[in-house]
C-alpha cells in the first residue's frame, strides 16, 4: 500500500497557486507602472506690459507634478503689435484691443479644456510706472481698457497691476536661477541684470549685504528651504529709451535747431520735434524754453565724445553709504555670475559683442569703429533691421558698457562674469517666469521630502524580494516535487 505525502495536501496546492498569482500581480504592477504615460499638461499665462511693447507668454508644466516639483517651461511666446500699452494715454481702450491677436494665439496654444483653469495674469512695469507718475487718471483708465480685454478672455483672470520696480528687479532674478535649477540645488545663485526701455534692475546676493543697510533694497526669501537675502535696484527713467532722451535733453538745453551728436553715425540726419523728445517725465522739467518746433539730428560718429556725453546722465557725486552704484543708490561688492538679458541682449547680440572673454579694451575698440562707420554703410549692412533700432546701437552699446563700468563698478576682470542672454533652455529670461511662479506657489519654501528611493526602483526591489521568498518557498517544498516523491515509495 503506498503511503500518502505529506506534503500532498490540498492546503499546500492551494498556497502555492495563491503564491504564484501573487508574484504574477507584482510583476504586472510593476510593469504597468512603469510603462510611459500619456503626458498630461497645465498651462499659466503672464503678459509683460513694458514701455515699449507687450510680451504674452505661455508656461507649461506637467500636470501631475503639481506639487512643485514639475519643471515649468515657456512653450510659446507672442508679441503684441504695436506700442506698450502707456503709449494709449490718449485713447485708453485701444491699449484693450491691441491685446486681442495674441490672446486669441494664446486660445489656440492652450488646449480647451485646460482654459477655465489657467491663470492669466498682466504685470505693467516702468512705461506705466512713468504714465501713473504723470497722469494717474489716465493710467488707471489703461488698466481698465486692458482688465476689460482680459475679462473676456476664457481663461481664469487673476489681475492686471503695476509691478513695483523692486519686483521686476526680484522675479527677473528668480526666474535666471530657477531655470538655470540653482535654486533647487542651493548652489551659488546668478545675478540678474535687466535693460529696459524705460528702466533698468541690478539684482544679486553678496556675502556682504545682509539687508541692514539700505534695507530698501532688499528682497528676502525661503526657497527650497534656502534663505536668500537678495540686493535689487531699479532704476526708473535709466532704460534705454529714456537715458537717450535725457542724453539728448543734455545736448539740447539750449534749444538749438541743429545736434551734432557723437553717439549717432556721420551721415546720420533726422528731423525730430522737441515735443516728443520732452514728452517723457525723465525729462520734462529740463524742456528748453523758447526752442524752435523741430531740431536736425546729425550724426559726427565718435565714440569717446559718447561716453563723455552718456557718463553725464549719471550722478556720481553723491553717497550716503559705504558704497553706490551711482545717483546716491547703494550697492554691495558685486558678487557672483551675472545673466545680462532684455536690451543688454539685443544691443550686444546685434554689435557682436556677447562673448565677454574679449577683454573691455577689444569691446570698445570695436564700438569705436562701429560708431564711426558712416550711416549709408550701415543700413546697406543691415536692409532687415528696424532703422529706429539701428539709428541707436552706438548709443545703446556705450551706454550699456558706461551702465555696467562707471554705474555698477564692473572691472576689467569681473566684466567677463557676465553673460548676455535671451532665453536659458528655451525659455525668455525676464520677469514674468518668477512672477508666475511666485503667484502660484510653484516654488515651495521647504524643499519637498524626497523618498529614499524613486517610485520605480522601489517597485522593482519589492518584485525581486517577492520572487526570492517565492524561489525559497519553492525550494522548501522540494519533497512534494515529483521525482522526490517517486524515489521513497513504500510498498
Ligand atoms: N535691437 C532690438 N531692440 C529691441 C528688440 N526688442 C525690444 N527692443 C528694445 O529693447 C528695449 C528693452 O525692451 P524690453 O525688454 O521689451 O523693455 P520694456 O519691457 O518695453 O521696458 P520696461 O518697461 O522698461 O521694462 C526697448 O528699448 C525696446 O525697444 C529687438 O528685437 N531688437
Amino acid at each position: 500500500m503506498k503511503e500518502k505525502n505529506p506534503w500532498h495536501t490540498p492546503v499546500t496546492i492551494i498556497i502555492t497557486v495563491i503564491g504564484v498569482i501573487a508574484i504574477v500581480a507584482l510583476v504586472t504592477v510593476a510593469v504597468l507602472q512603469n510603462m510611459p504615460l500619456l503626458q498630461k499638461y497645465k498651462y499659466g499665462i503672464v503678459l509683460d506690459a513694458g514701455s515699449s511693447h507687450t510680451s504674452l507668454y505661455i508656461y507649461e508644466w506637467p500636470a501631475e507634478k503639481d506639487n512643485n516639483t514639475g519643471r515649468v517651461e515657456q512653450k510659446h511666446s507672442c508679441t503684441v503689435d504695436g506700442p506698450g500699452i502707456s503709449s494709449y494715454a490718449s485713447a485708453p481702450p485701444k491699449a484693450g484691443e491691441s491685446l486681442r491677436a495674441c490672446m486669441r494665439e494664446a486660445e489656440e496654444w492652450v488646449p480647451k479644456k485646460r482654459h477655465h483653469e489657467t491663470p492669466l495674469y498682466l504685470g505693467a512695469t516702468a512705461g506705466m510706472r512713468l504714465l501713473d507718475m504723470e497722469n494717474k487718471v489716465v493710467s488707471d483708465k489703461v488698466f481698465e481698457a486692458v482688465k476689460g480685454a482680459l475679462e473676456k478672455s476664457p481663461f481664469s483672470y487673476q489681475g492686471a497691476r503695476l509691478l513695483k520696480g523692486q519686483e521686476e528687479g526680484a522675479f527677473g532674478w528668480v526666474t535666471v536661477n530657477y531655470l538655470d535649477d540653482r535654486l533647487k540645488q542651493g548652489l551659488e545663485t546668478t545675478g540678474a541684470l535687466d535693460l529696459g526701455g524705460a528702466s533698468t534692475q541690478i539684482s544679486f546676493v553678496s556675502d556682504n549685504y545682509d539687508g541692514s543697510e539700505s534695507p530698501s533694497n532688499s528682497v528676502t526669501f525661503r526657497l527650497y528651504g534656502n534663505d536668500y537675502t537678495l540686493y535689487t535696484h531699479s532704476f526708473l527713467c535709466y532704460g534705454k529709451d529714456q537715458a537717450q532722451r535725457i542724453r539728448l535733453a543734455e545736448h539740447t538745453q539750449s534749444g538749438p535747431k541743429i545736434v551734432a551728436d557723437p553717439c549717432s553715425h556721420p551721415g546720420y540726419s533726422e528731423t525730430k520735434k522737441y515735443s516728443v523728445l520732452y514728452d517723457s517725465p525723465c525729462v520734462s522739467d529740463r524742456k528748453p524754453q523758447g526752442a524752435p518746433e523741430t531740431f536736425d539730428h546729425t550724426g559726427t560718429g565718435n565714440f569717446q565724445e559718447c561716453q563723455e556725453v552718456v557718463k553725464k546722465v549719471f550722478n556720481f557725486t553723491k553717497c550716503k553709504y559705504s558704497q553706490c552704484s551711482f545717483n546716491g543708490v547703494f550697492q554691495p561688492i558685486l558678487q557672483g555670475p551675472f545673466g545680462a538679458f532684455s536690451a543688454y541682449y539685443f544691443v550686444m547680440d546685434f554689435l557682436n559683442l556677447t562673448d565677454t572673454s574679449i577683454t573691455l579694451e577689444d569691446v570698445k575698440e570695436k564700438l569705436k569703429l562701429y560708431c564711426a562707420t558712416p550711416w549709408s554703410q550701415i543700413v546697406q549692412q543691415h536692409p532687415k533691421t528696424k532703422p529706429k533700432y539701428l539709428a541707436e546701437y552706438c548709443f545703446s552699446g556705450t551706454y550699456i558698457l558706461t551702465l555696467l563700468i562707471d554705474g555698477y563698478n564692473f572691472t576689467s576682470v569681473s566684466y567677463s562674469d557676465i553673460r548676455f542672454i535671451k532665453k536659458i533652455k528655451g525659455s525668455d529670461a525676464g520677469w514674468t517666469l518668477g512672477y508666475m511662479l511666485n503667484l502660484t506657489n510653484m516654488i515651495p519654501a521647504e524643499a519637498p521630502d524626497t523618498p529614499p528611493l524613486p517610485y520605480a526602483g522601489y517597485v522593482s526591489i519589492v518584485t525581486i524580494i517577492a520572487v526570492l521568498i517565492f524561489i525559497l518557498f519553492l525550494v522548501s517544498v522540494r519533497p512534494l516535487w515529483p521525482h522526490c516523491s517517486k524515489q521513497q515509495q513504500i510498498v
